[in-house]
């Protein structure tokens, strides 16, 4: 599956949208595996599409925010292997998807990686948390999260929050490819079990508090500091350009 939503795959409703329905497609087909990238040379995902938080439409942004929810749903519980080739930076949102996969490989490159809403002010939902833990030590994620860590590609290796680095596009995609040919002789359904039940916990917690989870998303977008920052971080994007 390609990102492509030029200049910097930024996640709106429309992309969540054809997301979702790539993720069940490849459910349906009974696909192997899948492997995430993008089809921009320097950024993998931006992260949440900022428009769709500032000044939001509420139907609008409940569907964005159910949307999103969905996703994750569909790629961190699939059945099916997924692998991220990371072909450029991926902040926030962006570092979600790849940490939602069970393989990452990053491109080397003067790229980053990790959760960066606190220093946006932001609280980042359990779940995003959840995905981190998941994937890194409590402690380094803790560290992480707290202090809106990006990590390049040589720290984010050393953390384990990818599992090899790559020279190119290409080369993250064959090991990526190399990644799922591990599987060739491991019966599927024992494997697609056990990292169901390995993921388990997390999903349930957000199954059980999703109501919960678009409430407060729902407050915090509404709230007139919180657009104030918003507006103010739109302007240091812009200017940065
Ligand atoms: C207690 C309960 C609390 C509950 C809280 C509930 C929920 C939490 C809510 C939100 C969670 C949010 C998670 C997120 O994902 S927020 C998004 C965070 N993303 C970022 O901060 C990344 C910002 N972007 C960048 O750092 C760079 O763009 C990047 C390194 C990705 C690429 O750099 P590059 O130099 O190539 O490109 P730019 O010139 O910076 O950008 C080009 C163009 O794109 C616009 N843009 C960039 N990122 C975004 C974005 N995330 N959304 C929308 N638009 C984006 C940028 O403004 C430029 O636009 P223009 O100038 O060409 O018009």
């Amino acid at each position: 599956m390609t990102l492509q939503r030029p200049p910097v795959n930024s996640l709106n409703l429309d992309l969540l949208k054809e997301m979702s329905k790539s993720l069940d497609e490849i459910a349906k087909n009974k696909s192997k595996a899948m492997i995430l990238t993008s089809a921009s040379p320097k950024v993998f995902s931006a992260g949440l599409d900022i428009m769709e938080m500032y000044k939001p439409d509420l139907k609008r942004v409940e569907e964005f925010w159910t949307t999103l929810q969905e996703v994750w749903f569909k790629l961190f519980g699939s059945n099916f292997i997924t692998a991220a080739a990371i072909n450029g930076h991926a902040p926030a949102g962006g570092c979600l998807l790849a940490m939602s996969c069970e393989y990452r490989v990053m491109t080397g490159g003067n790229f980053s990686i990790g959760l960066n809403e606190t220093a946006l002010g932001i609280v980042a939902p359990n779940w995003f948390m959840d995905t981190m833990t998941n994937t890194i030590p409590v402690r380094e994620a803790e560290y992480a999260l707290t202090t809106a860590r990006m990590f390049n590609v040589e720290e984010a290796l050393k953390v384990g929050l990818i599992d090899e680095v790559a020279t190119d596009k290409d080369d993250a995609i064959a090991k990526c490819k190399g990644f799922i040919g591990k599987f060739d002789r491991i019966p599927a359904l024992a494997r697609s079990i056990t990292k169901l039940k390995m993921r388990q916990a997390a999903i349930k917690r957000l199954q059980d508090g999703r109501r919960e989870d678009l409430n407060e998303f729902l407050q915090f977008v509404q709230n007139p500091k919180i657009q104030k920052s918003l507006e103010m971080y739109i302007q240091s994007l812009k200017k940065k350009a």
